[in-house]
């Protein structure tokens, strides 16, 4: 396996529960030129790839343990061909999570990442500021980056693919765990809604009973 092909390497026991296995998807999402590539051949291979020339979307699988649980990440590497080129309804509607990518020596490419966040209101995001190696060349404050992850309610590190490995793995773990999170919570409120177990449901229910199911008070 060259480290250009998708892959997929297997961790622990093949005869494990194929239910155990968490399954994330996540797009990698900038402008041209911030590194998706680098970060994404960075993670699944813990190698540096300095030239990348691929045309089009790539798709990966690489499956990785997060806080000791095996999850398998698929990875859609993306393309786009321009600055204003943001990525489309299907890529978004496939993805569970998005990796959003600027480098902090390219203020247009700070400027691409609030236009695609206001495309994906509801999704689980993690925000990363690649190229941190070229410090001399910082167009984008580490302040600017940490304001706009609190406006996202997401994590936020400033990585130098070229230099880093576990930081850049650390950004795709950090977003697995957002995703698993949500799609707990998402079940849950489903669940809620099914039983009528909910908050509002509750308070609805503890309403009809004192109105006319629960017991009267013989002693008024
Ligand atoms: N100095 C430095 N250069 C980097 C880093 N990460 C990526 N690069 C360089 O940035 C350039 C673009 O990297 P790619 O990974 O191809 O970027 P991309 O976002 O996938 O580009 P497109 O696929 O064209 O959108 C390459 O020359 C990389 O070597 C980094 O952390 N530091």
């Amino acid at each position: 396996m060259t480290p250009f092909e998708p892959c997929s390497k297997f961790v622990g026991s093949e005869r494990r529960k194929k239910s155990s296995l968490q399954e994330v998807k996540v797009a990698v999402v900038g402008a041209p030129g911030v590194g998706k590539s680098a970060v994404t051949v960075r993670f699944i291979t813990k190698r540096y790839i300095g030239e990348y020339d691929h045309q089009g979307d790539m798709k990966y699988k690489h499956e990785a343990l997060v806080d000791g649980e095996p999850v398998l990440f698929e990875i859609l590497d993306t393309c786009p061909k321009h600055e204003d080129d943001l990525p489309s309804n299907e890529v978004l509607n496939w993805a569970d999570g998005c990796l959003l990518v600027y480098a902090i020596t390219d203020r247009i490419s700070f400027n691409y990442i609030r236009k695609v966040k206001e495309r994906i209101c509801d999704m689980p995001v993690a925000l990363v500021g690649n190229k941190g190696d070229m410090v001399h060349l910082r167009q984008v404050s580490t302040d600017e980056g940490d304001i706009l992850a609190k406006d996202y309610e997401c994590s936020f590190s400033e990585i130098a693919t070229a230099e880093q490995v576990s930081q850049v793995a650390d950004a795709f773990h950090e977003l697995s765990r957002e995703i698993v999170q949500s799609r707990k919570k998402n079940k849950q409120s489903l669940l809620d809604r099914m039983l009528g177990t909910g908050k509002s449901n509750a308070k609805l229910y503890s309403r009809g009973k004192s109105d006319s199911a629960l017991p009267k008070d013989s002693s008024k």
